[in-house]
């Protein structure tokens, strides 16, 4: 899985049927590099002007091949530290790098060649997993919320659990444990991906190291009132959103911790404001992605949601690997047929499979 706040490549062995999760066993992360960033930041704004998915102006030939490349390199790494030879997995699933999602116009566009991954592993890849729910009516993400599902029926809850995924973007999976069939999921708003964007360009560092910044800022609130002002935040789910979905106004004025602590509480406070939209408030809220590790975001969506917060590691989960799993878990349930998303989730027409297979 290569994310949207485009740091690398997250992987991990899941053993499943696609329905139960066996076992959660080994992950990694192949971080980009500098120039691979900045390729992947050239092909997303190329990708801006996009009218169908097969389309590659510009840098993103480069781009997908790069992308493809960095894949085959991080499942090599990944394969010889589990002691797996290429034919130890059934089937590997990739994802690729998002670089234009606008659901509205029937467009979601992932890069990366499954074709060549295939070629290269002698195993079956599942990869395209989002075009089927598009054209079934569906917006197409978030993805992981079956997964989220699977692993919240093993642990024993007492009313409704939110899964959230602090990634570029922020998505929420709602299981309500009385209503096993009642799965809503959408995007909330901005994870990282606007801090990110704001801590390269005022300090050369493409992150918030834990926070740091943002916990030592205060919030402009005129800013953080006017972004929350956008319509999406009250539109019902399912909705899903573009890494570059919200246009922040300039922060030029603000020191590096006030532009910090703002952001942090606009992509905070995006996520309080779902739950309104859901039918009962979560009881408890499981957070997972890089943004996990970002202590004064989390600190702030226990303050906005008013409930309890914990990371998914305290459950056994990996915050850092979720969607690597998910991806693994969906590939399988691919192969079978099975769905990979529902009307709740994605508000596609009905139960969907979906996932383009090569090779095998
Ligand atoms: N120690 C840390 N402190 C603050 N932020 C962190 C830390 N570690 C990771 N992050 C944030 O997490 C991001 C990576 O998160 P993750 O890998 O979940 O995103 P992604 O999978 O690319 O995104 P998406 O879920 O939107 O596809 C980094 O870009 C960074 O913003
Ligand atoms: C189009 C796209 O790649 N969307 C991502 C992005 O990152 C988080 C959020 O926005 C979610 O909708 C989705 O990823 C996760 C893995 C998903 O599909 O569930």
């Amino acid at each position: 899985m290569s994310g949207t706040s485009m740091d690398g490549i997250d992987l991990a062995f899941v053993e499943t049927d696609g329905v139960t999760v066996q076992s959660l066993g080994p992950a990694g992360m192949h971080p980009y590099d500098e120039a691979d960033r900045l390729l992947l930041r050239r092909a997303i704004g190329a990708a801006a002007g996009i009218k169908s998915r097969d389309e590659r102006p510009g840098p993103l030939a480069d781009a997908e091949a790069m992308v493809t490349h960095r894949h085959i390199r991080a499942l090599e790494g990944f394969l010889s530290t589990c002691k797996l030879k290429h034919g130890g997995v059934d089937v590997i699933g990739f994802h690729g790098q998002t670089v234009l999602h606008r659901p509205e116009e029937g467009l979601t566009v992932q890069i990366g060649d499954g074709q060549a991954l295939a070629a290269h592993f002698g195993v079956p890849v599942v990869h395209d997993f989002r075009a089927n729910d598009l054209a079934h009516g569906g917006q197409g993400a978030p993805l992981v919320p079956l997964f989220h599902q699977a692993l919240v029926r093993k642990v024993k809850a007492v009313g409704p659990v939110a899964v959230l995924n602090l990634g570029g973007v922020a998505n929420i999976t709602y299981v309500d444990t009385d209503d096993s069939d009642g799965l809503i999921a959408c995007d909330t708003g901005p994870g990282n991906a606007l801090i990110d964007d704001f801590m390269l360009n005022r300090t050369g560092s493409p992150v918030d190291r834990d926070g740091d910044s943002a916990s030592r800022g205060e919030v402009n609130e005129s800013v953080v009132t006017l972004l929350m002002q956008d319509p999406f935040f009250t539109r019902q789910p399912p909705k899903s959103l573009d890494r570059n979905a919200f246009n922040v106004p300039d922060l030029s004025g603000l020191s590096v911790a006030d532009g910090a602590a703002t952001l942090t509480e606009f992509s905070a406070r995006a996520v309080a404001h779902v739950i309104p939209l859901l039918p009962h408030p979560p009881k408890l809220w499981v957070i997972c992605g890089g943004g996990a590790r970002n202590r004064e975001l989390v600190r702030r969506i226990g303050v906005n949601t008013g409930a309890r917060v914990v990371i998914a590691d305290e459950l056994g989960w990996s915050a850092d690997s979720m969607e690597a799993q998910a991806f693994a878990y969906l590939a399988v349930r691919s192969l079978k047929g099975l769905p990979l998303s529902l009307p709740g989730t994605t508000g596609v027409s009905e139960p969907t499979t979906g996932g383009v297979v090569a090779g095998g």
